[in-house]
């Protein structure tokens, strides 16, 4: 039963390029069926249904534009040029309530230990890879996310927290220097990119929480589309703000070339995700977001293309997808070396 499920789903995920080939193995002696994928290590959980995406060993990335020098402001910016742009998506690191498995939703709770060593590893992963503005929710776990992530950039632009909420907040937080204007990277907040609300389930065990309304009634509260848990948001509501979200602010910018980093939550992500790829209600289900891993993609002649999960700087495979990225990447050898 499981295995047909999986491979039904494997199918419909196949068709969306999710996996190079069916070359998986199935594990004996726990439930997940492991496929290493383009970019992916997908595996399947038959406990729930469901696949696990996070990082594969080998992957392939893009990107991208020269890099200017903190000291010689180098103005070319092939980026606008080569019209396109790197979009990487991040979901926070492990949370204080992931480790309880609490239903977190909006809740503001703060990482693990583990989860902050998730976002520093996230953060050596993407850090060769030039960032202009990043966008996070308004939770604290995911701004961690971003803010430890960024530490890890060999650029060492600093990430500054934008504050727009009033007219004293943003001129109290003003910078009179262009010269260190150029060595930030602004971070937006953005209450639309939170976890979806988790309305009633907010603070309950999820084991507990399956054990009082069954494995399958908690699945469909999860998992389903358009199915609301009590008083929370479906996936589908949460799209309607997510996505909104991204049309209206991010896809701006990398129309106009910026590289833009998100850092968000499983569920704010999957529907971001699922607008990206173009999943249906159907195939969305079975598409689950690892900690802390960062997904690469590309946005080129209005497409996003997916390159998967960017590992260390030292894979050559990582900047093989764009002279620009193979040109940047240069630059910072050469600056930092
Ligand atoms: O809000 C939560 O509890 C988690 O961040 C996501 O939970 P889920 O995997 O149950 O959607």
């Amino acid at each position: 039963m499981a295995a047909t499920v999986f491979h039904q789903a494997i199918g419909t995920l196949q068709s969306h390029g999710y996996f190079n080939n069916s070359s998986f193995q199935q594990e004996h002696g726990n439930t997940s069926l492991r496929l290493m994928s383009k970019g992916f290590r997908v595996d399947y959980r038959s406990k729930n249904r469901s696949f696990i995406v996070s990082q594969a060993s080998t992957s392939q990335t893009s990107m991208f534009s020269p890099i200017s020098s903190p000291s010689k402001n180098n103005t070319t910016d092939s980026r606008k040029k080569s019209n396109e742009a790197a979009l990487i998506l991040v979901r926070h690191g492990e949370s204080l309530w992931n480790e309880k498995n609490l239903f977190t939703g909006c809740v503001d709770v703060p990482l693990t230990r583990k989860g902050v060593e998730e976002a520093i590893e996230a953060g050596k992963r993407i850090s060769n890879i030039p960032v202009d503005v990043i966008y996070t929710s308004a939770l604290i776990r995911a701004q961690m996310t971003a803010m430890l992530a960024m530490a890890q950039h060999r650029h060492k632009k600093v990430p500054i927290v934008v504050h727009n909420e009033s007219e004293q907040a943003k001129s109290w937080s003003g910078i009179f220097s262009e010269e260190t204007k150029k060595q930030s990277i602004p971070v937006i907040t953005a209450w639309q990119l939170n976890e979806r609300m988790y309305g009633e389930l907010q603070g309950l065990n999820k084991q507990e929480t399956a054990d009082r309304y069954g494995k399958e009634q908690v699945h469909e509260w999860r998992r389903s589309y358009d199915i609301p848990p009590p008083n929370g948001e479906s996936l589908e509501m949460c799209a309607e703000r997510a996505v909104a979200y991204f049309k209206e602010h991010i896809e701006p910018q990398l129309l106009s070339g910026k590289n833009v980093m998100i850092a968000a939550h499983g569920n704010s992500l999957r529907s971001i995700i699922m607008y990206l790829d173009k999943l249906t209600s159907q195939e969305v289900i079975s598409l689950e977001l690892s900690t802390g891993i960062p997904m690469l993609y590309i946005f080129k002649e209005g497409k996003f293309m997916r390159r998967g999960s960017p590992v260390g700087p030292t894979e050559a495979g990582v900047y093989a997808y764009t002279k620009n990225l193979a040109l940047y990447r240069q630059k910072l050898d050469e600056m930092f070396q």
